[in-house]
């Protein structure tokens, strides 16, 4: 349907749009006492019901004076130690981070009814690691980070398809690096918190804080 079809306003649909958020109990008897392992299960739910950017991490970070910024990135890897992503180390987030540590991130599931919210502080993977995930990436997108300012303004769109163009000109025949200014960060969590949206507004959320080697786990007013 179209929106003109609706006989209704943008501003009249975004106030009345209204959707009963429904889902399996979330518990805090139940859920794992390890967030990487609760991360972990609704990771594999959320890939497994076809939502379409599962690991699409929306990064919360901030300058030194505290002005905020965010953006998605993509969660490429995660373990005990945190959850790791690839970007330009100076590009506004790389800058932002290297003024300020702390960064928060998200995990959205509409389809599910869910997200993870998890905050902590962001460190520079090795750069083995960043190397290692390099040579997984399409021979475009390697030849892309080279020439990706990111987050600085250009000219035009043209003078960035010519970079490219002359880039992939030069490195023709060969492998393609990793710029030494694009790597991996590892968000190093504090705290998670797993929101499962329930009916009548009375959704769950359960809370992990660390807790030196172990986890508290808490529950949320919704
Ligand atoms: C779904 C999605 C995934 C993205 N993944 C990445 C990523 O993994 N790394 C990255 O640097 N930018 C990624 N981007 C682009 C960023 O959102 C952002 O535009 C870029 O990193 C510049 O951000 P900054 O200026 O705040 O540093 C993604 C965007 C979207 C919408």
């Amino acid at each position: 349907m179209r929106i003109e079809d609706r006989l209704m306003s943008i501003q009249d649909f975004i106030l009345t749009v209204r959707r009963e958020y429904t889902g399996k109990p979330l518990d805090e008897a139940s859920v794992h006492r390890d967030p990487f392992q609760q991360l972990e299960l609704w990771l594999k739910e959320a890939i497994e019901s076809q939502v379409l950017e599962p690991n699409a991490l929306i990064l919360a970070t901030a300058s030194a004076q505290g002005i905020t910024s965010i953006r998605a990135v993509l969660l490429r890897g995660f373990d005990r130690r945190g959850l790791v992503f690839y970007t330009n180390y100076a590009s506004r987030k790389a800058k932002e981070i290297a003024e300020n540590p702390r960064v928060s991130g998200l995990l959205f599931w509409p389809e599910l009814n869910r997200q993870v919210r998890i905050e902590g502080v962001a460190e520079r993977t090795t750069d083995e690691e960043s190397d290692a995930y390099f040579r997984t990436r399409p021979r475009e997108s390697q030849i892309a980070a080279w020439i990706s300012h990111q987050s600085e303004v250009i000219e035009s769109r043209r003078a960035l398809e010519e970079a490219f163009a002359k880039a992939e000109e030069s490195f023709r025949g060969n492998e393609v690096p990793r710029p030494p200014f694009w790597g991996g960060y590892r968000l190093v969590p504090t705290s998670f918190e797993f929101w499962q949206g329930r009916e009548n507004r009375l959704h769950d959320r359960i809370l992990y804080l660390k807790d030196g080697p172990t986890w508290e786990i808490k529950r949320l007013a919704p």
